[in-house]
């Protein structure tokens, strides 16, 4: 059980889930525009940035387990998975246990786990597209981006892109990486994009996980 802090807002405004949880069902993502709050958002990107400026963030790389390989043509940021360290992370966190419940409430997802990290994009960084999970290995079901750069600009780049799930071609939605906004996506099924940032950029990547392990064969957690 999650001890609140006294009076705090909940990170997740309440009144977003109802649009969330429609919007997944009916076209397979949500976006949410300044959903998240903006305090802990501040917070977050101040502990990313300096993480950032000490270099104590990993190159990202693409693949779980030993297939795990670092692909500059194919993502440029550098991550720190989220540790429970700060208070901030501990409410972001518990936000996400929210909405977790409310999707397994909602839509018998059976999601069992949160895992999640600070991604950092230095200027000319992207992301290819890609999906977040690949069928038939169930185990990151759900997707969810929160952003956190304060005041980022018309030009500054770094937008994530929604493809059609059955048109992997057709742009459906663009996102401004700034702080507030939220995406959601089905994680088998929605691909996106990050494109080149112009800027600095900063958010957090997580991924609700069934428990794939089948059969005695360990399911890499990351
Ligand atoms: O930061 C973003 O907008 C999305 C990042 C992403 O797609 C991922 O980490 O899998
Ligand atoms: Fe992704």
């Amino acid at each position: 059980m999650q001890i609140a802090t006294p009076n705090a807002p909940p990170v997740l405004s309440p009144a977003t889930l109802p649009h969330l949880i429609d919007a997944l069902v009916e076209q397979g993502w949500y976006l949410g525009e300044g959903v998240l709050d903006a305090g802990v958002c501040a917070a977050l990107h101040a502990e990313l940035c300096d993480r950032a400026e000490r270099d104590a963030l990993a190159a990202a790389g693409i693949g779980r387990g030993n297939e795990h390989a670092l692909r500059r043509d194919i993502r440029g940021d550098a991550i720190h998975w989220l540790d429970r360290e700060s208070q901030a992370q501990r409410r972001y966190l518990a936000a996400m246990g929210e909405l977790q419940h409310a999707l397994n409430q909602a839509l018998f997802l059976g999601l069992f786990e949160y895992e999640a990290h600070f991604a950092h994009y230095p200027p000319g960084a992207f992301y290819r597209k890609h999906l977040d999970s690949f069928r038939g290995r169930a185990n990151r079901v759900i997707s969810t981006v929160g952003y956190l750069n304060p005041d980022w600009p018309e030009d500054g780049g770094g937008e994530m892109l929604i493809f059609a799930p059955d048109d992997p071609e057709r742009e459906v939605a663009r996102v401004r990486p700034a702080a507030g906004n939220f995406a959601c996506f089905l994680s088998e099924t929605v691909p996106h994009e990050v494109l080149p940032t112009r800027l600095p950029r900063a958010s957090i990547a997580g991924w609700f996980r069934r428990n794939a392990s089948l059969g005695g064969l360990v399911d890499p957690a990351r």
